[in-house]
């Protein structure tokens, strides 16, 4: 290379001199010494050329010298990657394997008690072992495995149910006479028994074992329409409770709509409400009793523990808020509270419902009158006019004054549509809750479901009025919402009650589920 720079260099400076000596006077072309100079300019020329087309060849080849180097430093590059990410797969199957093995040993004995727990049903063993080997998490396991089994037993029960119901029919067919189902006791201290082995029991007890929880039956208690049963419970995670709870009510055959009452009842000590079979309910009749006038007590029924009754002279239930879907009682409460308020001296006005459930009381009670659903509005305003005059009175002179008691069942249909008239009506029964506690007024409103006040809903209850009746009763209703609108606790529990007065009561501390007295005919 340095050849031909030199080559190119000699023959330049050669032309260059040659053009330099040239004479300017005689400036001639075709002169020797001019002619040698194009020859070597051109030679130096064409030289150029060629080492810029060396140049250029050698600055080629180095480019592709580089991209090959590129390619090949990427694909060793993915080659090492792939490599290590197969490395990495195996590692961690490796791990996997060990941690399978691991769990293996681990849940081995587990395995065994889920064999004890689900028994010898065969699937429900296949799909436990499954799920442990697929590494599932110990807890699923075992509530998938107690669900399988649940859910078994319920098919069991069933077809057990079933064939018993055939049975009843066929026996059933052969009589001819009528049989009355409502057994009608005289009112009795509730029976509590020593826990004995019953299908109800174990039941309970599978679930609990089932959810890992340490239990036993301590007591179990006969109420008129349930069995309650007390366990005791030692945990530390209050997050099995519920799951016991959903165990139970697969292992008793308790529907997803119904609720299945679950509440502390002492420091480490669970109590459990299962509802008995309509047969086995008992049902009291209406008892005999004296009365004193003046007084304001409502009898409502029996409880756990013994004979309920408010009183409405008391702070805590002057105003009552009563709820029940069809069947569940609830008209049988309203005569049955109607006579109790009759007998110790109080004027009762019956607004809604049905007037003549109450036919039988007119010739008896002089201070009863029965109006229909229209006239509601009337009653509420003198009602509230009442208020306003009592206010006015001494204690002394207030005490001489007779209890006035007004009845609204079927509240939702003695709303008036028309805003303004609504308003009125809302505002005066309102003011009548609230007021006529101190003045020996009080309201008893009944509804079919508890339904909130609503634009798309303004025959609803008021949270005024309701939050100025504080004394709850709970019939049976069919969803949980309405119990939740009305109890202050435990509302889903209204969902568990059977109907034909078995009944929740609520207000401050009180707060018992009982079983109302059958109002038949008037004592
Ligand atoms: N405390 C009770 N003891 C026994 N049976 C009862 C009791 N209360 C109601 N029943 C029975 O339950 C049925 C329904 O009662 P009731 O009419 O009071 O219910 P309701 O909720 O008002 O229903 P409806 O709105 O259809 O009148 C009746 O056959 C009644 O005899």
């Amino acid at each position: 290379m340095l050849f031909s720079w030199m080559k190119i260099g000699a023959s330049g400076v050669v032309a260059v001199i040659l053009t330099l000596s040239s004479d300017p006077k005689e400036l001639k072309i075709f002169i020797p010494a001019n002619l040698t100079a194009i020859a070597l300019s051109s030679y130096a020329g064409v030289e150029l050329r060629k080492l810029q087309r060396y140049y250029e060849d050698q600055e080629r080849q180095e480019d592709m010298l580089a991209a090959m180097k590129d390619t090949q430093a990427e694909e060793q590059l993915q080659y090492l990657t792939s490599a290590a990410e197969r490395k990495r797969l195996y590692e961690e199957s490796d791990k996997e394997t060990e941690r399978q093995l691991k769990l293996l040993q681990q849940t081995a004995p587990l395995f065994n008690e889920v064999l004890a727990v689900t028994g010898q049903s065969g699937a429900v063993n296949r799909m436990a072992l499954g799920m442990i080997q697929n590494g599932e998490g110990l807890g699923n396991v075992l509530l998938a495995t107690s669900e399988a089994e649940m859910q078994l037993e319920q098919a069991k029960l069933q077809a057990q149910i079933h064939q018993r119901q055939l049975e009843l029919q066929t026996q059933q067919a052969l009589k001819d006479a009528h049989v009355e189902v409502v057994t009608v006791a005289t009112p009795s201290t509730p029976v509590s028994t020593e826990p004995s082995t019953s299908p109800k029991m174990e039941g309970l007890r599978k679930a609990a074992k089932v959810v890992g929880l340490e239990t036993q039956c301590l007591r179990v208690d006969k109420a008129p329409s349930y069995e309650r049963l007390i366990f005791s419970v030692r945990t530390e995670d209050f997050n099995t409770l519920p799951k016991f709870k959903a165990a139970s009510k697969l292992a008793l055959g308790i529907s997803e709509k119904e609720d299945l009452p679950f509440y502390i009842y002492a420091p480490e000590q669970i109590a459990v409400e299962i509802p008995l079979k309509p047969q086995d309910r008992t049902y009291y009749n209406f008892p005999v009793r004296q009365w004193q006038q003046g007084e304001r007590l409502i009898v409502l029924g029996q409880s756990l523990d013994g004979e309920v009754v408010i009183d409405l002279a008391s702070e805590d239930t002057p105003q009552l808020l009563v709820v029940g879907t069809t069947g569940s009682g609830k008209s049988n409460f309203f005569r049955a509270a109607a006579y109790c308020l009759l007998m110790q001296g109080a004027r009762v006005d019956v607004c809604g419902g049905k007037v003549s459930d109450y036919e039988d009381f007119a010739d008896r009670f002089p201070t009863i009158t029965m109006n229909d659903m229209g006239n509601t509005s009337e009653f509420v305003g003198e009602y509230f006019l009442e208020c306003v005059s009592r206010n006015s009175m001494t204690k002394a002179e207030l005490a001489e004054e007779q209890p006035w008691i007004l009845f609204i069942d079927e509240y939702k249909g003695t709303v008036p549509l028309d805003d303004t008239q609504r308003k009125a009506y809302d505002q005066q029964l309102c003011e009548v809750g609230r007021r006529g506690r101190g003045l020996k007024i009080h309201v008893v409103i009944g509804l079919q479901r508890g339904a909130k006040r609503g634009k798309e809903d303004p025959q609803g209850l008021p949270p005024d009025l309701r939050d100025n009746l504080p004394c709850r009763i709970a019939f049976r209703c069919v969803d949980a919402t309405s119990g939740r609108m009305i109890l202050m606790r435990r509302g889903e529990a209204v969902t568990s009650l059977q109907g034909r007065g078995d009944g929740i009561v609520q207000s401050g501390l009180l707060d018992q589920r009982f079983q109302a007295y059958k109002f038949e005919t008037i004592p």
